[in-house]
């Protein structure tokens, strides 16, 4: 028998066996629980050509719990687009909370700012327009702001993600959580080099290396959570 084809990575189905199998376990837990601001948010985002992007509302519940769990006051994240990671750790963290929030572009991030600002919770948020990884260089210059992150969520260039790690190796705090998202980049990283589409390819060999490394990282524990696209929890222990 022929292989399977490609699966086409927009289609709604997260990493599951079906669409049919996602589609309740966002009916019956992940709808019912989102936050109204939330909500608003993904139907804005809804309209934006590139809103797959978004980080996907199973694995937001999971950030939810991470951030509750570890008591989160102070948060990065790496890659904003229209907001619904921020805005949810935003209206998660207590309201003299802080996330630095570093996307390159700001042009997504203006279009969820309404949402975000009749939420309330703006006043959590500095967002920083920058390319990530000098933005991060330059937290690092201030010896004030090593170890003392309790979260950071990265949702960039997946190419960079081996780079982001070695900064949030020092921002994060010990016993602080770095989650990485998009780590099984659509299935792609189980599936031979032919099958996948072009656009993928380069996000691929970027992940694959990038899971290999965090696991013989001896300066965390992780674990892969097969939510949404991939969400990878990282403890640093040392
Ligand atoms: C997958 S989206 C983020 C989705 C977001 N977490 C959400 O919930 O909607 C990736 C974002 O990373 C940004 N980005 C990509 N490469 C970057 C870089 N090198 N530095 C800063 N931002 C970058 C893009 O502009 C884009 O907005
Ligand atoms: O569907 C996506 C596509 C891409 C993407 C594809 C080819 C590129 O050359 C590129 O720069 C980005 O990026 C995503 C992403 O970063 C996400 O977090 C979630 C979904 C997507």
């Amino acid at each position: 028998m022929a292989p399977a084809p490609p699966q086409k990575p927009t289609e709604p189905k997260g990493l599951l066996q079906t669409h049919e199998l996602y589609k309740y376990i966002l009916e019956t837990n992940v709808y019912p629980r989102e936050p109204e601001p939330l909500k608003e948010l993904r139907a804005l985002t809804a309209s934006h050509p590139w809103a797959v992007m978004s980080t996907a509302p199973d694995a937001g519940q999971m950030i939810e719990i991470l951030l509750k769990l570890v008591g989160v006051k102070k948060a990065i994240e790496v890659g904003v687009f229209t907001g619904y990671s921020l805005l949810l750790t935003a209206l998660t963290i207590p309201d003299d909370g802080k996330i630095v929030a570093i996307d390159m572009d700001r042009q997504a991030y203006e279009m969820g700012r309404p949402v975000i600002q009749k939420a309330g919770v703006e006043h959590k948020i500095e967002f920083i327009e920058t390319a990530a990884l000098p933005a991060l260089d330059k937290l690092l210059e201030n010896p004030d702001n090593e170890g003392s992150f309790d979260f950071a969520f990265v949702d960039a260039d997946k190419v960079n993600y081996i780079n982001y790690h070695e900064r949030m190796m020092k921002l994060v705090k010990v016993n602080g959580i770095v989650a990485y998202d998009n780590t099984l980049w659509f299935g792609s990283v189980a599936q031979p080099e032919s099958l996948v589409l072009d656009e993928f390819k380069e996000g691929r060999v970027s992940t694959i290396e990038f899971n290999k490394s965090l696991a013989a990282d001896p300066r965390i524990e992780v674990t892969i959570v097969p939510l949404g696209d991939g969400l990878t929890i990282c403890r640093r222990i040392n």
